[in-house]
């Protein structure tokens, strides 16, 4: 598969202000999107994600190094041809940025009126755009009289309006509700395979990435610490931050009551461990194989199976009644049964009975 965007050792630092010091928001980043991928990133707040999406569009110019869309080094053109070559980069944003005097009709024509078309050929382009993103009905209106999903509908069409190869979304669900949420991705979903656009994203919500993303990358202090497949980062996540933000998604995190109990030294009772299976290991009984294998009598205390783009995986929260070699054989026993394990820490015995 042939690349879309690439970044080559990508730097930003803004320069320190009066009232603040110098930030590095990016630093010596390498990235390469294939043609025709769904890619997310994401992060906590200030990790750099809107940093690093307004670089692939040049709104940021990078510090140091190299930016490449469809071939083309971006860093290299002058204003020019940097304004062609944005018009096959359409970008939405979270607040949707829609021209409140306009109407439906008008605001997605704006980029066809800049770019000089006439008005029959802006006619032909924007009535197919409105189809293509449910709002036929609604041309003549005004953003005040839309709900939020059907702004960044209007937001969608407007972005594809000079047939874009690169769709660029700046948290463009964060402002919405669950429901509108999903709809918004399904349509985004939809246009990468009708149409077969580059989409990248960005987002602080593992949820996002796992309803349409094909690969993702988790950023964390202005570098990528983790980039893999969706099934991969959500069955196998390797950075401690990549845990945590799944873990606040999946609700795979300990309760509360026992993290309330939880230490990191032996305290005599049980260990917890966090399970995670994947694709067929996810429906296996390798719980009680554990337990016919050396005899552990294995508490399970949460648990939950769920399915991103097809595979599905589980987590399991659950206690083991040892420590030491016994808890160390019992993980390698999981690990040779493609359990990831991850321990949590240390319970008083008394809790197992509470579960
Ligand atoms: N124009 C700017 N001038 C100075 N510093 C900036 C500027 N834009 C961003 N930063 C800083 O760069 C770092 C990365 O910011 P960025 O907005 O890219 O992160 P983010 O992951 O998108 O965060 P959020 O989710 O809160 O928007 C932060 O420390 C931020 O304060």
């Amino acid at each position: 598969m042939s690349s879309m965007i690439r970044l080559e050792a990508v730097s930003k630092r803004y320069p320190a202000r009066k009232d603040s010091a110098a930030v590095t928001a990016l630093s010596e980043t390498d990235l390469t999107i294939d043609r025709g991928e769904i890619f997310g990133v994401i992060g906590r707040s200030g990790a750099g994600k809107s940093t690093l999406i307004r670089l692939i569009n040049l709104l940021e110019r990078p510090s140091s190094g190299r930016v490449e869309v469809d071939g083309v080094d971006l860093t290299a053109l002058d204003a020019s041809r940097l304004r062609a070559a944005r018009r096959q980069i359409g970008m939405i944003f979270q607040h949707f940025n829609l021209l409140s005097s306009r109407t439906v009709f008008d605001n997605v024509a704006l980029p066809l009126e800049l770019a000089g078309l006439s008005r029959a050929e802006i006619k032909s382009k924007v009535q197919p755009l409105l189809e293509l993103v449910g709002l036929a009905d609604k041309s003549g209106r005004y953003p005040a009289e839309l709900s939020g999903g059907q702004k960044q509908r209007v937001g969608i069409a407007r972005a594809l309006a000079t047939e874009p190869k690169v769709l660029l979304c700046d948290e463009a669900t964060s402002a919405l509700d669950p429901e509108t949420t999903r709809s918004i991705l399904a349509l985004l979903g939809d246009i990468n395979e009708k149409l077969g656009i580059t989409i990248v994203l960005i987002t602080h919500e593992m949820q996002v990435i796992k309803q349409i993303c094909h690969r993702v990358a988790v950023l964390d202090a202005g570098a990528v610490v983790e980039l893999a497949s969706v099934e991969s980062v959500f069955t196998r996540p390797r950075a401690p931050i990549t845990r945590s933000l799944l873990s606040a998604a999946t609700g795979d995190d300990v309760p509360p009551h026992l993290r309330a109990r939880l230490s990191q030294h032996p305290i005599g009772g049980d260990t917890l461990l966090r399970l995670r299976f994947s694709g067929p290991h996810a429906e296996s009984p390798v719980i009680s194989r554990l337990t016919k294998a050396q005899g552990i009598e294995v508490s399970i205390l949460h648990g939950q199976v769920d399915v991103v783009r097809h595979a599905s995986f589980g987590t399991l929260i659950v206690a083991l009644p040892v420590a030491g070699d016994a808890l160390a054989a019992a993980i390698r026993f999981l690990e040779s049964e493609n359990v990831v394990v991850e321990p949590l820490g240390y319970l008083p015995a008394s809790l197992r009975a509470a579960g």
